[in-house]
């Protein structure tokens, strides 16, 4: 191979020329030195040309009229041109026009001659870079020599230019991208980084970008994430299709989660061949954390108005609290109803040993944070639980479970009063941060909202199955109780007994003690029932004064439901105290049994009704078991009470007179006027019969003021006839003495018959009296004022004051019949008579025995000096033309 250097060439022409001379002169005697020299020179251009076909870069030499003197193989193959093309002696626009036709000139030939001209022109030496038109880059150096022609090397750096490129671009680029904040990287198509600015190597814990290159997500996240992130990119790889705006969640380096907007898309190649692809990731926690707290807040108000379980509300509270922040641990404790304790409410991440341990604690000045925020009504922060005074009682229940600070807002309603507390807990000991402060004022306000909305609910959901008074279940929950009790009872063959309880006097003291000492009598009587029955049974409320009691899971034996009835009925017989009152209320009770007295609810329900009206009927104050013909005796009950309702109307009623006898003079001085109800089918009616129904359903007025108006009336028809003088008495129920308009009703009774006030009595019990003594004193003094006499009618069957009765301007006691009936035999009958009168005697009031029968009653009454009496020994009620008649006989046998 050829290889020439320009020095050896220029030596080589110099030796050639020598040669010349020396073959003119002495050609003979030179030629031996001549073939020697030859040859030692051929060595040397051999030695020469391997030389300079050695070096990397092409080499030329060129004489003053541009012809090359030689080059090197490097040169020819630079330039693409046949190495024997490129002879000594050959122009420079001959190799131009080779090099234009190999495709390996940087422009036209004309123009490549006039550039390398005036590159030659210059005395110094001149490099510069050219590239070819086949695209690649060539740096020639050339050196002008002082005779004018030039040696030029020439060396192909398409390579280097193009990493020259790369490493410059990336220089700019690196620095660029790691202004941005965002995450920006280059992965290849094994997801290994080629690129990664600053923000990325900084939150992956490295302090250059330039350590992230050649590692992959293996080496960043833990495995699930990596590998979650490498197959979304080796899809990406092999799909070609962009990732957009991807919201991922990543855990940096410091131990803080962030969730990133990430776009990805493919890098290609000129050839179009992905070769890897390039990201971007924006930090959106903050925008996410905003979006999260406002689904999660909608999400909980909505929880709350789909009356989902408060617990429910509340752990999702905390959670949405819990996943806004880093390291805390959050709790809602609730007021108890007492006002003075908390309970668990919510914590799904604090240790349940502990949140078990504090349940129930008492709010306190010095109660942890918590406690403490609830009776200070005011945010508690405790930094440092093991040094803060208020945790002096709790630390070491905290102890075991690392909480070193925490801090307490009180939860309120809407009007201020506490509900709970909202807490948070950090293992660090630390106040908390803005925006913990800021999810305090959210969470306290969302927890309140669910909890008032619970408590509201809890109480329209109570007063829809309560009884706001007394608090016991009312009638709605009567069914679902009675129907679980049967359903029970069916399957383990128990009873089930359905007890129908009404408070025998109720009315009388709600009408006459007014409806705030009935009140207090209800709940009494409710209370004593529910301390009488085991927490399964109910008692019931089902309006006025009656109640229902279900008696859950009963052995089959009358005998021992009787015995629970009894020991109810003697729990509500006890004394209730009302202000100044000692009352003795009774009620009635009718019992049924499942499976005996009824299969259903309704049936059972209805037979225990029957008997309860049975146990009225027989005086209340007892307990009656149902018996089938109960049924028929209460319908005929319902009629009758129905047909009252019209009798009235009808001019059913009639008074019968009992006249009342001077017991010295045997004189006739008064009148009793009792009611008898003339039914057009049934026959004379007792009073005994229906007043108590007229005094329940309020009937009684209307025919109580019908009853004065013709009593007065007939006393006054007497009168006028030419009897003598005599008083009616006329009973006065308690409902009417309650009546605020009785005395205008009695003036207009008078008014309407002409009769003087002197000639009417009205008869009123000792226990309507006594359930209000000072209204009962102040209306008797008005009728007194009027010129009415009052009598205590029933006097000695209880609630006796005798130190009140000193008061009561009244004008006659009248001994009740039951005292008189036996008064021959019975020696505490005589007692009580005896002292009715002598009491009397000492009151200057009259005394009348009532029901007086038999000889032996009156010498009895005689002997004990009572003034009157009055009874079937005189005469039995009669109507008033038997009572003039009467009258006229006594004044002729008189
Ligand atoms: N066994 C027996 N009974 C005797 C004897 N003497 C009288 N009686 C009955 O005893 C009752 C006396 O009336 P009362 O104690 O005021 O008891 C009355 C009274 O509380 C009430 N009553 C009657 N009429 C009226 C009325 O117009 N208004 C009101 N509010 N109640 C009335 O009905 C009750 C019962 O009235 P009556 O059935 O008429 O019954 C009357 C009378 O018939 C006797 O010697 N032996």
């Amino acid at each position: 191979m050829v290889a020439k250097s320009p020095k050896r060439a220029v030596e080589t022409a110099d030796h050639l020329a020598t040669l010349s001379k020396l073959a003119v002169t002495a050609y003979g005697d030179m030629e031996r030195e001549l073939k020697a020299t030859i040859n030692d020179l051929k060595a040397q251009v051999r030695l020469f040309e391997t030389a300079i076909d050695n070096i990397s870069q092409g080499v030329c030499f060129f004489d003053a009229n541009e012809r090359m003197i030689l080059c090197n193989c490097r040169y020819a193959e630079i330039y693409r041109i046949a190495l024997d093309r490129l002879q000594p002696g050959i122009t420079l626009a001959d190799i131009v026009e080779l090099r234009l036709a190999a495709g390996t000139s940087p422009m036209t030939g004309d123009a490549y001659l006039a550039f390398a001209r005036s590159v030659n022109s210059n005395k110094n030496s001149t490099t510069w870079t050219t590239e070819l038109k086949d695209g690649r880059t060539i740096q020639v150096m050339h050196r002008p020599m002082p005779d004018g022609g030039w040696i030029a090397t020439h060396e192909d750096i398409t390579e280097l230019a193009a990493s020259r490129v790369m490493v410059n671009e990336r220089v700019s680029l690196q620095a660029l991208i790691d202004w941005i904040p965002d995450y920006l990287w280059v992965k290849d198509t094994e997801s290994r980084f080629l690129v990664a600015n600053k923000a990325l190597a900084a939150d992956h814990g490295r302090h250059e970008a330039s350590e992230m290159i050649g590692l992959n997500d293996f080496d960043l996240h833990a495995p699930e994430l990596a590998r979650q992130f490498r197959a979304c990119e080796q899809d990406l790889v092999r799909s070609g299709q962009p990732m957009l705006d991807k919201e991922e969640f990543i855990v940096d380096a410091s131990g803080n989660g962030k969730w990133l907007s990430s776009t990805k898309v493919p890098l290609k190649n000129d050839q179009n061949e992905i070769v890897g692809l390039v990201g971007i990731a924006h930090d959106i926690t903050q925008r996410k954390l905003a979006d999260d707290l406002r689904s999660g807040q909608a999400q909980i108000l909505e929880m709350i108005a789909m009356r989902a379980p408060l617990e429910d509300v509340l752990e999702r509270l905390v959670r949405l609290i819990e996943s806004q922040l880093t390291g805390i641990s959050s709790s809602v404790l609730l007021l108890d109803a007492d006002g003075i304790h908390l309970r668990h409410g919510a914590a799904p991440s604090l240790a349940k040993e502990y949140t078990d341990a504090i349940d129930g604690i008492r709010i306190g000045p010095n109660v942890g944070s918590c406690g403490t925020a609830a009776f200070r009504r005011e945010p508690v922060i405790v930094t440092d639980i093991m040094s803060d005074p208020l945790w002096e009682d709790y630390r070491e229940l905290v102890r075991p479970y690392g909480y070193r600070s925490c801090w307490s807002t009180p939860i309120l309603s809407h009007t201020g009063s506490v509900l709970g507390a909202f807490a948070m807990y950090s293992k660090a000991v630390r106040e908390p941060s803005k925006v913990e402060i800021e999810l305090f004022d959210f969470s306290v306000r969302i927890a309140g909202i669910a909890i008032e909305r619970k408590l509201a609910e809890d109480r329209i959901h109570f007063m829809a199955n309560h009884d706001t008074l007394t608090g016991l279940p009312n009638r709605a929950l009567l069914g679902d109780r009675l129907s679980q009790a049967i359903l029970y009872a069916k399957r383990y063959g128990r009873w089930v007994s359905v007890v129908f309880v009404d408070a025998d006097n109720f009315k009388l003291v709600n009408d006459t003690l007014g409806h705030d000492a009935g009140d207090v009598l209800l709940k009494t009587v409710a209370s004593r029932m529910v301390n009488c029955v085991r927490s399964t049974d109910t008692v019931v409320r089902l309006g006025g004064d009656e109640f229902v009691i279900v008696l859950f899971d009963q052995t089959p034996d009358v005998e021992f439901i009787t015995a629970t009835v009894q020991k109810i009925r003697a729990a509500v017989a006890e004394p209730v105290h009302l202000g100044k009152h000692n009352l003795r209320t009774t009620a009635s009770f009718g019992v049924a049994n499942y499976p005996g007295d009824g299969a259903t609810a309704d049936t059972l329900l209805a037979n225990a009704d029957a008997a309860m009206y049975r146990a009225k009927e027989l005086g209340r104050d007892n307990v009656q078991f149902y018996a089938p013909e109960l049924n028929s005796k209460n319908q005929e009950k319902f009629l009758l009470q129905e047909e009252l309702r019209n009798a009235l109307a009808r001019g059913e009623f009639v008074l019968l007179y009992q006249p009342q006898v001077d017991l010295r003079s045997g004189r006739v001085f008064a009148v009793e006027a009792l009611i008898r109800w003339q039914h057009p089918t049934l026959g004379l009616i007792s009073p005994m019969k229906f007043i108590p129904m007229a005094e329940e359903s309020g009937l009684i007025v209307p025919i109580g003021d019908w009853v004065l108006h013709e009593a007065c009336r007939q006393n006054k028809a007497w009168q006028d006839a030419g009897l003598p003088p005599m008083m009616v008495c006329v009973n006065v129920s308690a409902r009417q003495f309650k009546e605020p308009n009785l005395i205008s009703r009695v003036v207009n009774a008078l008014k309407d018959s002409g009769l003087e006030a002197q000639y009417l009595e009205l008869e009123v019990t000792e226990s309507l009296i006594m359930q209000d003594v000072d209204m009962a004193v102040a209306m008797m003094n008005e009728l007194q004022g009027l010129g009415v006499r009052i009598s205590i009618d029933d006097f000695g069957t209880g609630y006796s004051s005798l130190s009140a009765l000193k008061t009561f301007p009244v004008a006659r006691l009248k001994i009740d019949k039951s005292f008189i009936n036996d008064l021959a035999t019975d020696k505490n009958d005589q007692a009580v008579a005896s002292a009715v009168i002598s009491l009397g005697q000492k009151l200057h009031l009259r005394v009348i025995a009532e029901g007086v029968e038999t000889d032996d009653q009156v010498e009895f009454l005689r002997r004990n000096n009572c003034d009157e009496m009055q009874g079937y020994h005189f005469s039995k009620p009669i109507s008033a033309e038997n009572i003039a008649e009467l009258i006229d006989k006594v004044r002729g046998s008189g």
